[in-house]
C-alpha cells in the first residue's frame, strides 16, 4: 500500500507551538522553545517530520498546519476531557503514583475511560500522519496506551515510547486497577525507554509478574545493554536513555547574559550570596524543602539573612488540580513567614515570582546565582540542574541537587542531598555557600564538562538508533 505522510512522527501530549496574538489582533504561531523540540530538530532536518499533540486549550483544534517545516497535527480536547484525562487521570492518578505517592493518587473509572478514548484519538491522528514504514516516537505518561493502539492500526510502523517521569516499583504500580492494560499499551512499542536503568528494570519485573511474559534478566545499561521482553508476536527492547539539553547552545546564550547578570545582582542589593530556585510550581520539586532548609540556617545563625537573598522563580502549573493549589498555598505561606521573621521592610531574604520569565532572563539569573537549589522529592530527570551546569563555563556557582532526581545519577559532582533529611538539607546548602573557592570551582568544572559531553543530541540519536535496530529485528522475524 502506498501512502503519503511523514517518515518521522513525534506524538506528545503537548504541541511544540506558542500562539501570540498581536495588539492589532493578528495571530502568530512560533515554535515553542521546549527541550523535546530542540532534541528533535536534527532528526526533523533530515526527514519529513510531523508532530501530533494537544494545543493546550479546550474545543476545536487551534494550531497552524506547519511550524519550521514540521507538520502539525492538533488533537482537540473538550473542556470535560481536559478535566478527566489531563487534570484527572494523567496528573491526579499517574503523576502522584509514579512520583512515589507524594500525594494520594485518585483512582476513578470515569477518568480511565476518558484516558482510553483520548489515547485512541492520539493513536488515530498518528496513524493518519505517518508514511508507510515510518518511525513514530511516542512520549510520556499521558499516552501509554498509544503504542499498542497505533500498532493495531498500522502494523507497518516502527514505534518507540519514552517515559519522561520515574517508573515505579511493582508494589506501587500494581495499585492501579488498570495495571495490565497500561503494560499491554506500552508493549505495542518496539523500544520502551526510561531515563534510568532502574525504571527499565521495574518495567521488566512488572511485565514478568503481571503479564506472565519472558524477559531478559541481565542488568540494563545506560544507552546500551538493552533488556528484552518476548511477547506472543514480537520482541520489545527496553532501555535507559537519560535526557539532556543542548548544552553548547545554552552555554553560548548564557555567555551573552553576563551584563544582565551583574544588573540582577545590583537590583537584589548586592548581597554576599544569591541562591536561586527555578521550577514549575509542583509538589514534586521540593520548593518547601529548600525554604525549610534556609529557615533552619537563618534560625541557627549559620546563614545571615542580611547577606543572603534566595530568588524562587516559579511557573504556575496544573493550576486547577487540588494538590497544586495546596502546595502553592503552603509555599506562599512559608515565604511570607520567612520574610516576616528574618527580613526588613526593605530587604526580604526571599524573592518569589509566580510567572515564567523570558529565556534570556532565566539564563541571566543562572549566571548571577552563587548557588542553585534543585531539591525535588522525586523527579524523572530535572533539566534545570543540567542547564545551570551548562551556563557556568566560568566554573562559578555551585549546584545543590537532590539524590531523588534522575540528574543525580550523572551529576555526581554536585552538592548532593537527601531532601527527606532536614539536617542534611541544611548541612549541604551551607557547604555549597561556604566551601572554599577551589572546591566549588572544581565541582562546577566537572559538572560543566559532563553536560557538554552528554547532550540532548546523544539522547535522541541513541534512542533512535536503538529503535531502528529493534524495529528491524522485529520486521525480520515477522
Ligand atoms: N523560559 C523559562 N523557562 C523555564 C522557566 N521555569 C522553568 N523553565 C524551563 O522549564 C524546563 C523544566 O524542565 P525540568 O527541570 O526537566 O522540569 P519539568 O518542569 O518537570 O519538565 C527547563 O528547561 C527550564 O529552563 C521560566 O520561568 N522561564
Ligand atoms: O505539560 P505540563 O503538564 O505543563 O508539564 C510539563 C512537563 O512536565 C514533565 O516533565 C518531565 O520531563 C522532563 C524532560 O524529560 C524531565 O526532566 C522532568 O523530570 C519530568 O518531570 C512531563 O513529563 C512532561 O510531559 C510535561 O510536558
Amino acid at each position: 500500500m502506498s501512502r503519503t505522510g511523514a517518515e518521522f512522527v513525534v506524538v506528545a501530549n503537548r504541541l511544540p507551538v506558542d500562539k501570540r496574538v498581536h495588539p492589532d489582533g493578528t495571530v502568530e504561531w512560533k515554535r515553542a522553545p521546549g527541550g523535546l523540540v530542540t532534541a528533535m530538530t536534527p532528526t526533523f532536518a533530515t526527514r519529513e517530520g510531523a508532530w501530533v499533540g494537544w494545543s493546550g486549550g479546550a474545543g476545536p483544534a487551534d494550531a497552524p498546519d506547519t511550524v519550521d517545516g514540521i507538520d502539525i497535527h492538533a488533537v482537540p480536547l473538550s473542556a470535560d476531557e481536559i478535566v478527566d484525562y489531563y487534570e484527572g487521570f494523567a496528573n491526579s492518578t499517574l503523576w502522584p503514583l509514579y512520583h512515589d505517592l507524594l500525594v494520594e493518587p485518585v483512582f476513578r473509572h470515569d477518568w480511565w475511560d476518558t484516558y482510553v478514548s483520548v489515547n485512541r484519538r492520539f493513536a488515530e491522528a498518528a496513524a493518519a500522519a505517518a508514511a508507510s514504514g515510518a518511525t513514530v516516537w511516542v512520549h510520556d505518561y499521558q499516552l501509554q496506551l498509544v503504542p499498542t493502539m497505533l500498532r493495531d492500526l498500522r502494523p507497518d510502523l516502527r514505534i518507540g515510547f519514552f517515559l519522561h517521569i520515574p517508573f515505579p516499583s511493582y508494589e506501587l504500580f500494581t495499585r492501579l486497577p488498570w495495571r495490565r492494560e497500561l503494560l499491554d499499551g506500552l508493549l505495542g512499542a518496539d523500544l520502551v525507554g526510561f531515563h534510568l536503568p532502574g525504571g527499565a528494570e521495574n518495567f521488566m519485573t512488572l511485565v514478568r509478574r503481571v503479564c506472565g511474559l519472558e524477559t531478559s534478566r541481565d542488568p540494563v545499561g545506560v544507552r546500551d545493554g538493552l533488556g528484552t521482553v518476548r511477547t506472543a508476536s514480537r520482541t520489545v527492547r527496553v532501555g535507559s536513555f537519560p535526557i539532556s539539553i543542548n548544552a553548547a547552545d545554552v552555554a553560548a546564550q548564557a555567555a551573552a547574559q553576563t551584563g544582565r547578570a551583574a544588573e540582577i545582582r545590583a537590583e537584589l542589593g548586592d548581597p554576599r550570596t544569591i541562591l536561586l530556585g527555578v521550577d514549575r510550581l509542583d509538589y514534586t520539586k521540593g520548593i518547601d524543602v529548600r525554604l525549610g532548609g534556609l529557615e533552619g540556617l537563618f534560625a541557627a545563625g549559620r546563614l545571615d539573612p542580611a547577606e543572603t537573598v534566595f530568588v524562587q522563580l516559579a511557573s504556575p502549573s496544573r493550576e486547577q488540580v487540588d494538590s497544586y493549589i495546596a502546595v502553592r498555598n503552603r509555599i506562599e505561606q512559608t515565604v511570607s513567614h520567612i520574610n516576616g521573621t528574618y527580613g526588613t521592610t526593605t530587604s526580604p531574604p526571599v524573592r518569589y515570582l509566580l510567572r515564567p520569565v523570558p529565556r534570556n532572563e532565566l539564563l541571566a539569573y543562572f549566571m548571577a546565582a552563587d548557588v542553585v537549589l534543585v531539591t525535588p522529592l522525586r523527579d524523572g530527570m530535572n533539566l534545570v540542574a543540567k542547564e545551570y551546569a551548562a551556563c557556568r563555563a566560568d566554573h562559578g556557582g555551585a549546584l545543590v541537587l537532590s539524590e531523588f532526581t534522575g540528574a543525580a545519577a550523572e551529576l555526581t559532582d554536585a552538592y548532593l542531598l537527601n531532601p527527606y533529611d532536614e539536617r542534611d538539607v541544611m548541612d549541604v546548602i551551607e557547604a555549597a555557600v561556604t566551601d572554599d573557592d577551589d572546591a566549588r570551582r572544581s565541582r562546577m568544572a566537572a559538572l560543566h564538562r559532563q553536560v557538554l559531553d552528554f547532550d540532548v543530541d546523544l539522547w535522541a540519536t541513541s534512542f533512535l538508533q536503538s529503535l531502528a535496530g529493534a524495529g528491524a529485528a522485529n520486521e525480520e522475524t515477522a
